[in-house]
């Protein structure tokens, strides 16, 4: 029986019990078993839903799972069955439990009785229904409605507030948007919209940036227009980090933590005369960034180099760059609906501990800048901690830097840009501008 229940629960297996990154694990099953496509939608469905509602699911198991659980699947398979019980809406009880029932068999050692564990354990679940803790406490209702670790509701809570708060985790929650970006000029905007719906693509611009556009469905890197680096994808919110510099074309410009190269590429497209290099401490992530740079047709304009950041000032000499990008590695808080694990990986000391490297790399690159040059610092994460407190701490350390209000895409101008992941399904976001004085 290989089916899409059989691939999600062997991915589950090892996203759960071997602590494996999902979309790897998930992969390496969707190619091990050929699956047709609508089966391949409902393996990743399952798996990414299960991940997501892990704590919601956990809280509707517990009060029925009175014995230990021995074999390693079963768990893995009660969560994966509780979340189709719930989500799957049009996915009828019994036929959930029979497959369910029938994984049990496959996975169980002989006579272990696991077989009628999960069918009594599942019929269980169905006679309880759904259960939730008491709204009086907040903290606890939510982190169990939206499956979110205590830690971070409380954390949201005491930073955003009660609604700003439940918004993020809803949002959280929901799809992200199949998000392009037009590499183009804007004046050609039209001829790839013409271009995308002869492909199929049904769009909406993105309530972000004019050149972000969300597409209906998924596969635009089968397209031409793709291959042929006409668009790329790109989420809207962090597209808008290139966008607060102010290029004249003939810059030379440092991107210190650039794979995958979705913000490298940007900056090269602005550029005429000038060129860009692209950092990473990740040799082996350089790759993608080349790849990408070819596809987008501005290799000529990028160069690459393996290097930790905070090192930067003993390759480059004070004052080369006219722009810096610093695009920080992050807790990434701002990508939970892209990757629904980050919420239960990370920790406050976390946190904590990035922020203490994303200063450490601006402050280790800020001399490379040269005077009345700009420098953009972008996170994908929405943590005090890791923007606008890493921005102050900087600020306070070099008075030779100012802070510059900053107008990008649709959104009004601020001193300081911080996006929550929106309606139309972007990622959270921050961008600061800073610029040294001449
Ligand atoms: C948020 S991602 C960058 C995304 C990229 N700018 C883009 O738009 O595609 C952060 C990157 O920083 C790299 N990184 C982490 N620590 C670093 C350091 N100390 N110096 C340079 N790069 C670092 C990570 O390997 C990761 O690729």
């Amino acid at each position: 029986m290989s089916n899409a229940r059989t691939v999600a629960l062997e991915t589950l297996i090892k996203v759960f019990n071997q602590k494996s990154y999902s979309n790897i694990a998930l992969n390496n099953e969707l190619v091990k078993h050929e699956l047709k496509p609508a089966d391949k939608a409902l393996a990743t469905r399952i798996v990414y839903g299960t991940i997501q509602y892990k704590i919601f699911l956990e809280y509707q198991l517990k009060p029925l799972i009175k014995t230990k659980l021995r074999d390693k699947f079963l768990m893995p398979l009660l969560l994966m069955s509780a979340y189709q019980y719930f989500f799957l809406e049009k996915v009828p009880a019994n036929a959930i439990f029979d497959e369910a029932n029938k994984l049990a068999k496959k996975f169980s050692k002989k006579n272990s009785g696991s077989y009628k564990l999960v069918n009594g354990i599942l019929r269980a679940l169905e006679r309880q229904g759904k259960v939730l803790p008491s709204s009086d406490n907040l903290v606890d209702y939510l982190s169990i409605k939206e499956s979110f670790p205590k830690w971070l509701v409380e954390y949201l809570l005491d930073h955003f507030g009660e609604d700003q708060t439940k918004e993020i985790l809803v949002r959280s929650n929901q799809p992200a948007a199949n998000s392009i970006r037009m590499a183009a000029v804007k004046g050609k905007f039209e001829e790839i919209k013409t271009a995308l719906r002869k492909d199929g693509f049904d769009f909406k611009e993105s309530c972000l940036t004019g050149h972000n556009l969300n597409l209906s469905k998924g596969g635009v890197a089968q397209t031409s227009l793709f291959k042929d680096g006409k668009i790329t994808i790109q989420d809207a919110a962090a597209s808008l980090a290139v966008d607060a510099f102010n290029f004249t074309g003939n810059e030379q410009v440092l991107d210190a933590c650039s794979a995958p190269g979705g913000k490298t590429v940007q900056i090269a497209e602005k550029l005429t005369n000038g060129s860009v290099i692209a950092l990473d401490i990740h040799e082996n992530k350089l790759r993608l960034v080349k790849n990408a740079a070819k596809r987008l047709h501005v290799s000529d304009k990028v160069k690459t180099k393996a290097l930790d950041a905070r090192k930067a000032q003993e390759y480059f000499t004070a004052g080369q760059f006219d722009k810096i990008l610093v695009d920080a590695p992050c807790s990434g808080l701002g990508l939970i609906r892209r990757k629904p694990e980050i919420r239960y990986e990370k920790s406050l000391d976390d946190i904590k501990n990035l922020a203490r490297i994303q200063l450490s790399i601006l402050e280790n690159i800020s001399g490379l800048l040269a005077p009345s040059g700009e420098l953009v610092y972008s996170t994908c994460t929405i943590s005090l901690e890791e923007d606008e407190g890493v921005v102050n701490q900087f600020l306070k350390l070099h008075p030779e830097f100012d802070l510059v209000p900053v107008q990008v895409g649709k959104l009004p101008k601020q001193n300081m840009v911080r996006i929550f992941p929106s309606v139309d399904g972007s990622d959270g976001f921050f961008i600061a501008k800073l610029k040294k004085r001449g």
